[in-house]
């Protein structure tokens, strides 16, 4: 039996505080690991610090957990602009990315949102807090209402905020643990418009090696725990947005080497006024880390990576990921 003093720890990043929908992923995704790893579960204030501590190393975490899209109103546009700012970025010569963030992992979480409030009469509720993301999934129950919208860092900080005021007329939307968490009773549940409402969250991961004795890389560890054949590749890159066929060219070239394209986003870039960056996401049957080095997954197939370096300014490859067929099949049923 190993004894306490040689228990690894996994050191997981989330938005905070405790009962926010990213710590639903986080336990999600790494409960399974508290049998042979101590799981540590360190919330972060925002979305921007659950990056960061991965793109600078801070305080030797493992993962960070991030909000990437919704089933009902799309993707978190923040996450694609931290990825944007960091992949793509005009960098003095030769200062190359020092701590390489890399995606390795998805997980699907159902959100369940509720009117957390002591008040007991909704019409007396004129101040609504919650995260920014959550106001278009509540369209149905917020329409009608005459409030106004605050806006904070997580669900669960405005369950938290509603516990330190002492006025009566402040109600937040949030998770059924986040009322738990905060000790405020829920007045309507599930206010969502859509009850198959899910949230699919990105892992990501640096170089600080969870089992450095192995040699084992973080996405083989996490892989290599999860059931599954399908790989997702996560990339980004600009093109020539001013020269005619440039994004074609780009979708020719998947087609060339059959790989199925499977989500499309775009956003400013950032660098000059109305020019884009592309994010991809690519459907492969192989892992990269698999021992035969099957060509199959774009970051083996030096042959398709020659062809999208030559046509694009800019393009990274942010991580490759099992598909979590579990959770994107059934996340409903997972249910609060
Ligand atoms: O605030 C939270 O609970 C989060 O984890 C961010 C979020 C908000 C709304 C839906 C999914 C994730």
């Amino acid at each position: 039996m190993t004894s306490p003093e040689t228990v690894k720890t996994i050191k997981v990043a989330y938005l905070g505080p405790p009962g926010t929908f990213s710590h639903q992923a986080a336990i999600q995704k790494f409960s399974k690991f508290s049998k042979n790893f101590k799981v540590e579960y360190i919330p972060q204030r925002t979305i921007g610090d659950c990056f960061n501590v991965i793109a600078n190393n801070t305080d030797q975490i493992n993962y960070s957990v991030l909000p990437f899209e919704n089933s009902t109103n799309g993707s978190v546009v923040l996450s694609y602009d931290l990825f944007r700012d960091y992949f793509i970025k005009k960098r003095p010569n030769n200062d190359i990315l020092k701590q390489k963030v890399r995606v390795v992992g998805e997980e699907f979480v159902t959100i369940c949102h509720n009117l957390i409030t002591n008040q007991k009469d909704l019409s007396k509720i004129k101040k609504i807090y919650t995260h920014p993301q959550v106001w278009t999934q509540c369209n149905k129950f917020l329409n009608g209402l005459n409030f106004e919208k605050i806006d904070t860092s997580s669900t669960s900080k405005a369950a938290e905020l509603i516990k330190n005021t002492d006025q009566d007329d402040c109600a937040a939307i949030g998770s059924l643990i986040s009322s738990q968490v905060h000790n405020v009773p829920i007045l309507y549940n599930n206010i969502e418009d859509d009850s198959n409402n899910t949230t699919r969250f990105l892992i990501l991961t640096n170089d600080n090696e969870v089992s450095n004795d192995d040699g084992i890389s973080n996405e083989k560890f996490l892989n290599d725990y999860q059931l599954g054949n399908k790989f997702i590749s996560l990339i980004v890159f600009n093109i020539e947005n001013s020269k005619v066929g440039s994004l074609s060219k780009i979708l020719t070239i998947f087609n060339k080497f059959k790989l199925n394209i499977a989500t499309i986003n775009s956003r400013p870039s950032n660098l000059a006024k109305w020019q884009y960056v592309f994010f991809f996401e690519i459907f492969s049957n192989s892992n990269v880390n698999s021992a035969n080095n099957n060509a199959n997954n774009i970051e083996n197939n030096l042959e398709i990576l020659k062809e999208l370096k030559e046509n694009c300014i800019d393009f990274e490859i942010l991580g490759s990921f099992k598909r979590n067929e579990k959770y994107y099949q059934s996340a409903v049923n997972f249910k609060c």
